[in-house]
């Protein structure tokens, strides 16, 4: 049987800038064809990380390499944020210390972007830094996780608190993994398009906002350019702010609320239904702050309730949720910041806004 023609993907360079190394994000079919010419010829030993639920095509691939003349290992991860603890990395740096990995040898991360985080995580400390490719299979890893270079996991007391800066050389967006995605998880994935499209790219939602159900599908009309605009605002943002001194933090809008629920879920939440009500909270936030129009704070909830994304958490849980935030990556000393919006694409920070304006902000979104 001839094997499927690959379509000619659309590249999108990411950094090159202020020392950084570009490196490319691919979209399209059949990619995983171009695995070898980013691994190079430097290398003589591969890992590929994947999920338990992409068991087969983690071997499929590690096949694939292995007739390709590198020694190819499959390190097979627990799903979802059950890989983001210290105790898998530490069981894949045995396994890569166990096959003699050196500074030349790649890390293939196959999967969402939980498997992504570690993936890359695992790539910045094996000998403090070896190369590491992308291969997302989430919408959610396509369109944010595995574009940028952060990497991390998580501890009991929050999210990704341990973590590096650390790009991957490539990034292999396939969209025919998205056939196999569980519906939950390619809607909870259009949370971080939907946020792409409030902080600067309105045409995403009225893509969405036009047809919701279709934006639902991955075989709908506009997934691939939904995907693609999401990328390049991801793309250029980093470009500009790898390590997240000013700009990057636009990326964190819904965040600080997400965070906090996804660790008072025990890591039990999918990150995207988080930011979905982070969003609402922000925007909520943003209104009484006298930043943000009434018809845009609103049209968060039209938007991400049209395409089947929470809106509202626990009311009797703000006491914790607001303890975890103080931790948040952009605090400062006591100082709580967030990102609001002072209209579509116009994100900004808030900061230290008054304990009673956060708790009316919560209390809209306290179901
Ligand atoms: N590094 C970053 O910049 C960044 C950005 C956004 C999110 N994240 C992180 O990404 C994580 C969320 O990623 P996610 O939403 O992709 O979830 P995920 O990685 O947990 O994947 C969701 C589930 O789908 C399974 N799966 C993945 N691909 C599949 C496929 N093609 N077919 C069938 N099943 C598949 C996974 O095994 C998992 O069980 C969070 O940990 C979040 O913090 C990181
Ligand atoms: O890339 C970024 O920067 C982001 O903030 C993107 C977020 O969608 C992502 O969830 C990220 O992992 C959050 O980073 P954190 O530094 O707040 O842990
Ligand atoms: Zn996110």
């Amino acid at each position: 049987m001839t094997p499927p023609v690959a379509d000619t993907p659309t590249r999108i360079q990411v950094g090159g800038t202020a020392g950084t190394a570009p490196y490319e994000v691919l979209i399209g079919r059949q990619l995983l064809g171009e695995l070898p010419g980013l691994i190079g010829t430097y290398a003589k030993r591969v890992a590929v990380l994947h999920p338990e639920a992409l068991a087969e095509t983690g071997e499929a691939i590690r096949q694939d390499l292995a007739e390709q003349g590198y020694d190819a290992i499959a390190i097979q991860l627990p799903n979802a944020e059950e890989a983001k603890t210290a105790e898998v990395a530490a069981y894949c740096w045995k396994a890569l210390g166990q096959t003699g990995f050196t500074r030349t040898d790649v890390i293939v991360g196959v999967g969402g972007g939980a498997t992504t985080d570690l993936a890359g995580f695992v790539a910045a400390t094996w000998l403090r830094g070896v190369r590491w490719i992308a291969v997302p299979t989430t919408v959610l890893g396509m369109v944010d996780a595995a574009v940028g270079g952060k990497t991390g996991i998580n501890t009991a007391e929050g999210k990704n608190l341990v973590g590096a800066f650390h790009p991957p050389a490539g990034v292999l967006c396939d969209l025919a993994a998205l056939d196999s995605l569980p519906v939950n998880d390619y809607v909870s994935g259009l949370a971080e398009v939907i946020k792409a499209g409030f902080i600067a790219d309105p045409e995403i939602l009225e893509l969405i906002e036009r047809d919701p159900v279709a934006a639902r599908t991955p075989a709908g009309p506009h997934t691939a350019e939904l995907i693609e605009r999401s990328i390049r605002v991801k793309a250029e943002v980093v470009s500009s702010d790898l390590k997240e001194s000013g700009l990057r933090e636009i990326l964190n809008y819904g965040h600080t609320l997400a965070h906090a629920i996804e660790k008072n879920e025990r890591y039990n939440w999918r990150h995207g239904a988080a930011v979905s009500v982070g969003m609402v909270f922000a925007a909520e936030l943003g209104r009484l702050a006298g930043r943000l129009d009434d018809a845009t704070a609103d049209r968060h909830r039209t938007v991400l309730e049209a395409v089947g994304l929470p809106l509202t958490y626990r009311g009797d849980q703000w006491p914790k949720l607001l303890e975890t935030m103080k931790v948040d990556k952009k605090s400062r000393g006591d100082l709580l910041r967030f990102i609001v919006l002072d209209g579509v694409a116009k994100p900004t920070v808030l900061e230290g806004p008054d304990p009673a304006v956060l708790l009316a902000a919560y209390a809209e979104v306290s179901g």
